[in-house]
């Protein structure tokens, strides 16, 4: 269903033909196989083909309230699908995941602004899924999988977010009734932020402090009913609506919600990790961070986001830079296609290739999970720490990159690239969005230097480290000495491995200095800056890491043409990071002036092999023009046309003299001041 059937534009062409490489081969990598492209192509026309949808209404124009109900009704027009669709398939699990999986990139052009069902089909499922036992599960989940209840998650308030030890919201018990009292007992511990709260959801998992026997026992998971399930109005003691309007996620309905005395059954509060006995008295979990497992779970699903949002808006810069031409380079020659600027490549191919490596990370990182979860299942939880530590690190560095990418996408587009049609805002707002919800990025990356630092701790202390640090042990190996740098994909690894080392050791030794007259936490609050960079250093290692071996597989099992389209991509990502961050490598690495122009003029070389194949690797990422929605990156490129034809639906163009020009403009203009 990609590709619409205008002719298209000769310059467009002209570059599809030189492609040197089998286009559909890269776009079954990215998909995970033929049958998953197949899967998706027919998940994807299988929704976006319903005129219901009524796709043709550009919501972008409609009122903030008009934009909340009309992705209520598409919503609910794809979810009806979704069901009879999964009836179709056969019914299991599996067959429900993947098309949620398929939904999930399909629903941006159907709600381009948000998805107001998201948290139910996300956040809250998967809480309800994780953080139950059996009879809770028995419960519950036919009723959420039903949709006879809908709910979100609602842990951040008003006065914390980032500190979720000090939420405001309690949950005390009394054994004789056997209920939970909740309570919003000031105004910072509103609910604020959940999205679908506001008008959307009748149910949601409830973060708060639980009391019982007259202690506090930290905050747990308590599923609540918000609203009556035939009204939809607020039950008693529910102060509850809509927080207004954001940056983005206009129609993800986020709302508030306050608590006066409202009474939630015992059977209510999520058992499986801590217990609460009937009499009142609480059992720990064996790990009190198990209560935050549903941000791990959504942390690692967010480095695919970034990745394939990444996809788009490079899809959509670069397609227009093969169509747009400007300013010609010799004075006598007709003006060229714009990515013949180098400045062009610069923008947009670095890009390309982060996409490729974020998505190897995400399939790593989504397998990291899996076996740690079973591992967890088992009772073993000792890997834990290492994969959130990773997943906080990973969904920083991804989502900070992310926005960074969108935005240099949307520059390269020039003028053109500031319009709405032009598809790259609302790209871009989710993906701002995404570096602060599930954890601020700053405080990510601070979690993952906790880990680092331990981690060189036990390194100097002769201890084990994991897998993904043991480059620590390199850098205290070198007792001082700096890394000598050598140009291969490995000698760029060890030089960021170096940095990252550095840094970290930068950290700790300010840390060490500092406690002699401070606190631990006072100078590791001293240490800040250092940190984050050591953390960001490491998410860069992890990348290039995971990169390399992936790459290096990717490049056995394909054939030659593509293997060496993947050596150009990964090249491109390794030298762009290293000239990135040389500043880093500098204070770290033994490398020359003529090293660096060295990996300056690889960098040309790459661009120069990348600019035919760059094409084919965006068509190969596969965005059907109603997912890519853009007047500048659709199929055909035909650009101009697309513009001037979105620019007559606007609403004021709809009648050629608007009523402002007799209300005031021509009483003005007649007036003479
Ligand atoms: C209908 C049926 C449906 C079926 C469904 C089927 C499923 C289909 C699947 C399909 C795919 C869908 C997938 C999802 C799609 C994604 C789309 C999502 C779109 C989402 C829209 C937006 C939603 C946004 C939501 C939110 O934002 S929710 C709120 C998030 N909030 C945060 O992230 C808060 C950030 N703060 C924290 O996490 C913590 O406070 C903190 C970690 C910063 C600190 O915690 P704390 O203070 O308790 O910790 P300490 O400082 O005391 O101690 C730190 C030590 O604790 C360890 N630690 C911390 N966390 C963890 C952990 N999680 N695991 C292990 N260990 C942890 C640290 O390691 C420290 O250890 P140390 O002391 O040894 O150093
Ligand atoms: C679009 C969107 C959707 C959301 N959806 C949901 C949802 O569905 N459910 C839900 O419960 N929540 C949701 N949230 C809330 C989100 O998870 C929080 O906003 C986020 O975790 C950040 O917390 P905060 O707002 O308290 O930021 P703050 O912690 O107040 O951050 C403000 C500044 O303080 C800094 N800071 C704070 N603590 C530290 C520290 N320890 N060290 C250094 N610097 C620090 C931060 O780096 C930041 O610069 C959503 C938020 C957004 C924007």
């Amino acid at each position: 269903m990609s590709k619409n059937l205008s002719i298209v534009n000769k310059d467009l062409k002209e570059e599809r033909d030189k492609i040197n490489f089998n286009v559909e081969e890269f776009t079954n990598w990215f998909y995970g196989g033929a049958e998953k492209v197949k899967e998706k192509k027919y998940i994807e026309n299988y929704f976006l083909s319903d005129k219901d949808l009524n796709l043709e209404l550009d919501t972008s124009y409609l009122s903030y309230k008009d934009k909340y109900e009309e992705a209520v009704r598409r919503s609910i027009v794809v979810y009806k699908k979704l069901y009879k669709l999964h009836n179709e398939m056969g019914g299991t699990h599996e067959d429900f995941v993947k098309i949620m999986e398929n939904l999930r990139f399909t629903m941006g052009a159907i709600n381009p602004e948000g998805n107001p069902f998201v948290l139910h089909f996300s956040m809250f499922a998967l809480t309800i899924m994780n953080m139950t036992n059996d009879e809770q599960k028995a419960e519950w989940l036919p009723r959420i999988f039903n949709c006879n209840i809908l709910g979100t998650y609602a842990q951040t308030e008003l006065g914390h977010g980032t500190y979720i030890q000090r939420l405001e919201t309690t949950a005390t018990y009394d054994p004789k009734t056997k209920e939970f009292t909740l309570n919003s007992p000031t105004l910072t511990s509103y609910k604020w932020w959940p999205g679908n709260l506001g008008h959307t959801v009748d149910h949601a998992i409830v973060m708060a402090q639980l009391y019982s026997q007259g202690k506090c026992h930290g905050i747990q998971p308590f599923i609540v009913q918000l609203r009556d399930s035939e009204t939809h109005k607020p039950l008693p003691g529910i102060d509850i609506g809509d927080i207004g309007n954001k940056v983005g996620f206009q129609t993800v309905n986020n709302g508030f919600l306050g608590f006066k005395n409202v009474k939630v059954p015992y059977k209510n509060m999520l058992m499986k990790n801590s217990k609460l006995l009937e009499d009142g008295t609480f059992i720990k979990p064996k790990n009190a961070k198990l209560n935050y497992g549903t941000m791990v779970i959504i942390r690692v699903h967010m480095i695919i986001d970034a990745a394939c949002r990444i996809a788009k808006a490079t899809t959509i810069a670069l397609r227009y830079s093969l169509v747009r031409r400007q300013s010609p380079i010799n004075p006598n020659e007709i003006e060229p296609k714009i990515i013949e600027h180098i400045t062009q490549q610069n923008k947009i191919f670095p890009g390309i290739a982060k996409a490729v490596v974020f998505k190897c990370m995400a399939d790593y990182l989504t397998k990291l999970h899996l076996s740690i979860t079973q591992e967890g299942n088992t009772g073993n939880l000792a890997r834990m720490p290492e994969l959130h530590a990773l997943s906080c690190c990973l969904k920083a560095v991804c989502t900070n990159e992310d926005a960074k990418t969108v935005e240099v996408c949307r520059l390269s587009c020039g003028g053109h690239g500031f319009l709405r049609s032009a598809g790259l805002d609302d790209v871009y707002r989710n993906s701002t969005a995404a570096q602060t919800y599930e954890g601020e990025n700053t405080v990510m990356l601070l979690q993952a230097a906790r880990f680092l630092i331990k981690s060189f701790n036990e390194a100097r202390n002769g201890g084990s480290l994991t897998e993904g640090v043991k480059y620590l042990f390199d850098f205290i190996g070198r007792n001082g000495k700096r890394e000598i740098f050598d140009n291969s994909i490995n000698g760029i690894l060890r030089a960021i491995q170096a940095a990252a080392a550095g840094r970290t050791y930068i950290a700790w030794k300010h840390i060490e200095d500092d406690k002699r007259h401070n606190s631990i936490e006072v100078a590791t609050n001293l240490a800040g800056v250092h940190l984050t960079k050591a953390a960001e250093l490491h998410g860069y290692v992890c990348l290039l890491q995971v990169g390399i071996e992936e790459i290096e597989k990717i490049i056995r099992n394909v054939s030659p043409a593509l293997g060496l389209v993947f050596k150009n991509i990964l090249e491109l990502f390794a030298v762009d990071l290293i000239l990135n961050k040389i500043g880093d490598v500098i204070q770290h690495v033994d490398i020359s002036n003529e090293d660096i122009e060295k990996l300056e003029k690889q960098m040309e070389t790459l661009f120069k092999f990348f600019r035919t194949s760059a094409i084919g690797v965006v068509d190969g990422f596969d965005f059907s023009d109603p997912i890519i929605d853009s007047t500048l990156g659709s199929y055909d490129g035909n650009v101009y046309e697309n513009l001037i034809n979105a620019a007559r639906k606007s609403p004021l163009n709809q009648e050629d003299v608007n009523r402002t020009f007799h209300l005031y403009i021509k009483p003005f203009m007649k007036s003479n001041l």
